[in-house]
């Protein structure tokens, strides 16, 4: 074995899953984590391009991959899926708590996942998944009815 071949897995011990937040299950810690821990390191799972096309974008699995990086064996480069085993496959999105940050090792196939900023015990641990969302953010306000008011003002009740 080659040592570059040989990664130390790491998990920060106060991470807990909690089932049932707005968002579905999510990442919690139970301790206060200062910044720059690592909270993961994950294996990933590189779907090619066809098998993502003709079936994974048809099932829920789709909604756990990320995009990924490859060199086909031609030379070109283009996007694929990957699906994330661990912890990172768990991480919700937020557009105005981030916390966590991650990297790829295109090489060796895993994220590293680390605590952006030092962050409190109870607090939710969330990525940016970008801002093509596949699903309503709960984070985000609901956005303001455009038009010219009437359907606001049919809202007022007169006595
Ligand atoms: C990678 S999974 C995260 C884990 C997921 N909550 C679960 O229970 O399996 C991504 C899915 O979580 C939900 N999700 C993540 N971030 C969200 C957010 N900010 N608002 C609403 N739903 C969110 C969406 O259903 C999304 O498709």
């Amino acid at each position: 074995m080659r040592p570059q071949n040989i990664i130390p897995l790491q998990r920060c011990p106060s991470l807990v899953i909690v089932t049932d937040t707005p968002k579905g299950r999510g990442i919690f810690t139970s301790a206060s984590i200062p910044a720059k821990t690592i909270l993961d390191i994950c294996p990933v799972l590189l779907l090619s391009p066809e098998e993502n096309k003709e079936h994974i974008e048809h099932t829920s699995i789709y909604h756990y991959t990320y995009n990924w990086p490859l060199t086909t064996p031609t030379g070109t480069k283009t996007t694929t899926q990957a699906l994330v085993f661990g912890l990172g496959s768990m991480f919700n999105h937020s557009s105005v708590a981030q916390n966590v940050v991650w990297e790829r090792d295109v090489e060796r196939n895993v994220i590293t996942y680390w605590a952006l900023r030092d962050i409190d015990a109870g607090e939710e641990l969330c990525i940016s998944y970008g801002s093509h969302l596949t699903f309503t953010d709960t984070d985000t306000p609901a956005a303001e009815p455009e038009g010219d008011g009437t359907d606001q003002l049919n809202q007022i009740q007169l006595d």
